[in-house]
């Protein structure tokens, strides 16, 4: 009797079985008691909300224990499932408030890194994406959910090689966009949850098609949440496209007023020429304090930081804009938070969602677009438990709208007096540097031009008086020694203007330069008038013009020539709203006037188009002969800035090697389809000869040899056929493995199972020739069996 082997229990298996059966029934109870949360009770501290456990010590290892209002408010509708529209004061805790439920939806779902995306945030700036990651790193750090960070500035490549392994993306709605368009197998049809943070910044930036190409591309059973610490119109448009029956949860709607309690605020009036006195004595008698210094524009932040670091001060000075390159701005942001005492001077870029650990003051030098800017910018200070100070600058022509716009948002600030004896005057100094320095001077020009231009392009005319500007006196308070041409045009001159716009710029900022010049045009154009300015007045302007000029000719240039250029390369404009960020890229060819005769004739004669013939460009060539732009090349100062070397270096041969082994693996398959290609025509060819010797091939894998009778020649091709398949599939792993092939006489009799070699069979078993010499010793070895 056969003995029967009894199964040993496999302990570890059970010990798992048992242990999943517990998690399942765990995430039962979970889900049961979330459903079952009852929505108005006063919870007070996250330990009382039924998160998973992981939740709770990521949590209490963060040291948050207690729950701000709007945690409180949100989280538990959030945790049954619903979608939620939130809006709370800067510095209350929203990001705990959309991450703790998006973290416990995934977790109860069992969701494991074979289910794919489950979560996508999306906020409107790359800081604030960095700042959120980190959040949601400190609070997940116990669960085995994977997150990743999408926010542009970095390799695409690089990115679309790891985003289809996350489960959670946290992004900047641009990058995502490209994602969905480029990336490969990128599917987001299993989203489980979206949250957008700042939605009503999203949106101002004009990206709310794009977040409507997103959400098309979404599943539409899934949760939605929503926070920003003001909520416009087009939220709750947006709220209500996409969000489903939503719990609209607002802690500001309760308060008296929309700024934190502890936050003091307060605003002086002055006049333009003023500011930087003002703000130069300030920071004099504020050293031992931490300041966010809010300006207009990228090169206002510059000037700025540039000209008082050479008046050194007496507290360190950095500068954060979106000119700057991704990297150097997350640095600046970590040097910002690690320093204890220090200046910001920031473009709006600055303004939301960013959590400065312990900001004493926030001080506005140019105005905010609205008050919404406002409450944004002064949110950076007073957050969570801490107190902070707001200070605005506003000019005479300012006061009475900016104020009436603030009274209407709940915005409790008190008006103060500048002393003037207390400040101190640095229009000498400022005019030293631009005198010794012709980069201080450039940048003072643009300074002046992009103040003036921002001016000019805020929507909310009752605050923003372009006209009332006193433009020669806050020339001269930069340093300037003349006043940078700006000229003012009817808006009928401006018409042509507009036809000028050059061939690069995309179709949507076109529409928006075209927008601007109709609804804000009624009494100045700043333009300049361009045919005029086409001929070179003076021997300066000639000089001027002249190509190949000294740096400040191409300045000069930009300033007087190219003010249309201008306007659209500035994005960093507060108002200046991107119509488009759509993916496309194509080019709006400009409405060309009709040339002259005269022009014609020019333009066609032998010396003109000599003259105006496209130069050689000097290109190098590398180790492979393809040729490269000179600038190609990275200079010495660029490629230090980017990191060590030795960091870099190891990038660069990490990206060279991934290029090896794509390179590899095409060479690979093209030297395996000429080996085919070749074993096809010697086989063809064998076949010829081996039919003309009346011997019929026979195929088969080395170890296997045909024992059905009547094998007929067809089904010996399909053989041969089938062979070849498996090998080209198997081409990688089994170059090596060399099939062997056996040739029988015609009369051979493979019948009856028995040996071949015991019957009158001439068997030979050699292997596939694949070079010459091979072929050399087939043929001997053919030779020598006939
Ligand atoms: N429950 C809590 N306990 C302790 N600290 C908290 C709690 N919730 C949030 N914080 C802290 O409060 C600060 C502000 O939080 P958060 O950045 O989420 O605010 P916010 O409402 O999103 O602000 P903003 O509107 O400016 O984006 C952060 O430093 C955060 O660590």
């Amino acid at each position: 009797m056969p003995i029967q082997r009894r199964k040993k229990p496999n302990r570890s298996n059970e010990y798992r079985k048992i242990k999943r059966e517990q998690e399942l029934k765990g995430l039962e109870v979970l889900e049961k008691n979330c459903q079952n949360l009852p929505l108005n009770s006063e919870y007070e501290s996250f330990k009382e909300l039924p998160l998973s456990l992981l939740t709770q010590q990521g949590l209490q290892q963060s040291n948050y224990i207690v729950m701000t209002e709007i945690q409180r408010k949100a989280i538990p509708i959030a945790l049954r499932g619903r979608d939620v529209l939130g809006a709370a004061k800067t510095g209350s805790g929203k990001t705990l408030a959309f991450l703790i439920p998006l973290i416990e939806s995934l977790y109860r779902k069992s969701w494991s890194q074979l289910d794919g995306l489950g979560a996508l945030v999306i906020a409107p700036t790359r800081e604030l994406a960095v700042q959120i990651f980190e959040v949601l790193r400190k609070v997940g750090r116990m669960h085995s959910l994977s997150a990743g960070l999408v926010i542009g500035g970095k390799n695409v490549d690089v990115e679309q090689e790891r985003i289809n392994r996350m489960n959670i993306l946290i992004c900047t709605p641009g990058r995502l966009l490209q994602h969905m368009d480029q990336t490969v197998n990128f599917k987001c049809d299993n989203i489980q949850v979206l949250v957008l943070d700042e939605a009503d910044r999203i949106l101002d930036l004009g990206f709310e098609k794009t977040v409507n190409a997103i959400i098309e591309n979404l599943p539409k059973e899934r949760q939605t949440l929503m926070f920003s610490a003001t909520q416009t119109k087009s939220v709750k448009d947006l709220a209500r496209l996409s969000l489903e029956d939503p719990e609209y949860v607002s802690v500001i709607e309760d308060s008296e007023n929309c700024t934190p309690l502890s936050l003091s605020q307060h605003y002086l009036v002055c006049e333009l020429p003023q500011k930087l006195d003002i703000l130069f004595s300030f920071i004099k008698s504020h050293l031992q304090v931490k300041v966010l210094v809010f300006l207009s524009s990228c090169k206002q932040v510059r000037f700025v930081f540039e000209t008082f670091c050479k008046l050194h001060p007496g507290v360190p000075l950095l500068h954060l804009h979106g000119k700057q390159k991704q990297t150097k701005r997350l640095e600046i942001f970590n040097k910002f938070s690690s320093m204890k005492h220090a200046y910001l001077f920031a473009t709006d870029i600055a303004a939301r969602g960013l959590d400065f650990p312990a900001v004493d003051w926030v001080v506005q030098v140019d105005a905010p677009e609205n008050a919404e800017t406002y409450i944004h910018r002064v949110g950076r200070t007073a957050r969570y438990e801490a107190s902070g100070h707001a200070l605005l600058f506003l000019l005479t022509s300012e006061e009475q709208g900016m104020k009436a716009a603030l009274d209407k948002k709940k915005v409790p600030i008190d008006k103060i007096k500048v002393k003037s004896s207390k400040t101190i005057n640095i229009q000498k100094q400022l005019q030293s540097l631009c005198f010794k320095d012709p980069e201080i001077k450039y940048l003072g020009q643009k300074a002046f031009v992009s103040y003036i231009r921002s001016v000019y392009l805020q929507s909310d005319k009752s605050i923003f008086k372009v006209d009332k500007l006193p433009l020669e006196e806050f020339a001269a308070a930069l340093g300037l020694p003349g006043t940078p041409k700006i000229k003012f045009v009817k808006k009928s001159q401006s018409k042509n203007i507009t036809r000028q716009i050059p061939k690069e710029v995309p179709e949507g900022d076109t529409i928006k330069i075209l927008k601007m010049n109709s609804n804000a045009l009624s009494n100045f154009d700043v333009q300049e008038e361009k045919r005029k300015e086409d001929k070179p007045k003076t021997k300066l302007d000639k000089m001027f013009n002249r190509k190949n000029m000294s740096v400040l000719a191409d300045h000069y240039k930009k300033l007087v020539d190219q003010e249309v250029d201008n306007i659209m390369s500035e994005e960093e404009l507060i108002t200046l709203k991107r119509a488009d960020h759509e993916l496309s890229d194509e080019l709006r060819q400009p409405d060309r006037e009709p040339l002259s005769r005269r022009k014609l004739m020019k333009a066609n004669s032998k010396k003109f188009i000599i003259k105006n013939a496209p130069r050689g460009k000097k290109l190098i060539f590398d180790d492979d002969g393809n040729p490269h732009q000179v600038y190609e090349f990275q200079d010495e100062k660029d490629f230090r800035s980017a990191g060590d070397i030795l960091s870099q270096k190891k990038e660069f041969l990490e990206k060279e090697f991934e290029v090896m082994k794509k390179e590899d693996i095409t060479d690979k398959i093209i030297a395996r389809d000429k080996r085919q290609e070749k074993k096809i025509k010697k086989k063809v060819k064998l076949k010829e000869e081996l039919a003309e010797e009346n011997i019929k091939p026979v195929v088969t894998l080395s170890t296997t040899l045909p024992t059905n009778k009547g094998f007929h020649e067809d089904e010996l091709n399909k053989n041969d056929e089938r062979d070849f398949e498996e090998s080209s599939n198997e081409e990688y792993e089994r170059s090596s493995n060399k099939r062997q092939a056996a040739y029988l006489s015609d009369h051979d009799d493979l019948n009856d199972g028995e040996a071949p070699i015991n019957k009158k069979r001439k068997l030979l078993e050699i292997e596939e020739p694949e070079t010459l010499e091979d072929q050399e010793t087939l043929a001997l070895k053919l030779l020598n069996h006939l």
